[in-house]
């Protein structure tokens, strides 16, 4: 097959949650038991709009409607985290096709990273827990930047770190705020179709929507960014 990689270096950086696993399912239960457990109301509605890809200081602060001090947020983020792992735990595996894809990007030399809005906790529990970590030259996670997505931060600290303009660099997400994060940092984006519908993702600025990584071509995402 002609490799029609561009000649200048591209990155591929990549969401975790609903990209590299898709677990938005496990996620949403977990938020609902949560805030059962706090009293607070809560529906699989509001999680999608105002949750699924945010870092956890934000998506507490919409659950209490009151802004969570540093140590609370520790805690908080924790116990909503430990429900999840339990839940997902029997189920963790990559999504289809990932590992045959990411094992094409790296035989193209193509720099890979993780961008999430994860806490470290569970960066380790899916990276290490699969493990896809030796995939990646960079993981940013919450942990590392000061403004969770839809702010560019996190896209843009992981394209600095691999070296590689933003403008040659493709966002995989599936998340709202995690595709106008990789837009703002003016990057090409590729959707994925896991939380929300191909209807829901076309008027999102994605360059590309895909239901998951079966049969996903090198030289297609490559093309993304030539194509500027
Ligand atoms: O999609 P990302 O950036 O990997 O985001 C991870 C976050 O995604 C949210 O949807 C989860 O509810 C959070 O608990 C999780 O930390």
């Amino acid at each position: 097959m002609p490799n029609t990689s561009p000649a200048l270096p591209w990155a591929a950086l990549f969401d975790m949650d609903g990209v590299l696993v898709d677990n938005t399912d496990f996620h949403v239960n977990a938020w609902l038991q949560f805030a059962q457990h706090h009293n607070r109301p809560l529906t699989k509605a509001q999680y999608v709009e105002n949750i699924n890809g945010r870092v956890s200081a934000d998506a507490m602060a919409y659950v209490f409607q009151r802004p969570i001090s540093p140590g609370e947020l520790i805690v908080l983020t924790e116990e909503k985290e430990a429900i999840y792992r339990e839940l997902y735990r029997p189920h963790l595996q990559p999504a289809p096709g990932l590992l045959d894809f990411l094992g094409a990007l790296k035989a193209q030399k193509v720099k890979l990273a993780v961008g999430t809005s994860a806490p470290e906790s569970n960066v380790g529990f899916t990276l290490d827990g699969l493990p896809l970590r030796p995939y990646f030259d960079v993981v940013v996670d919450s942990s590392m930047i000061h403004r969770g997505k839809p702010d560019p931060e996190i896209y843009l600290m992981a394209a600095s770190r691999v070296g590689v303009e933003p403008n040659r660099c493709v966002v995989f997400e599936d998340a709202f705020a995690g595709i106008e994060a990789g837009l703002r940092a003016g990057m090409k984006v590729v959707a994925l179709a896991t939380t929300h519908t191909r209807e829901e993702l076309a008027n999102t600025g994605a360059a590309l929507i895909v239901d998951d990584f079966t049969g996903l071509v090198v030289d297609t995402i490559a093309q993304l960014v030539t194509r500027t």
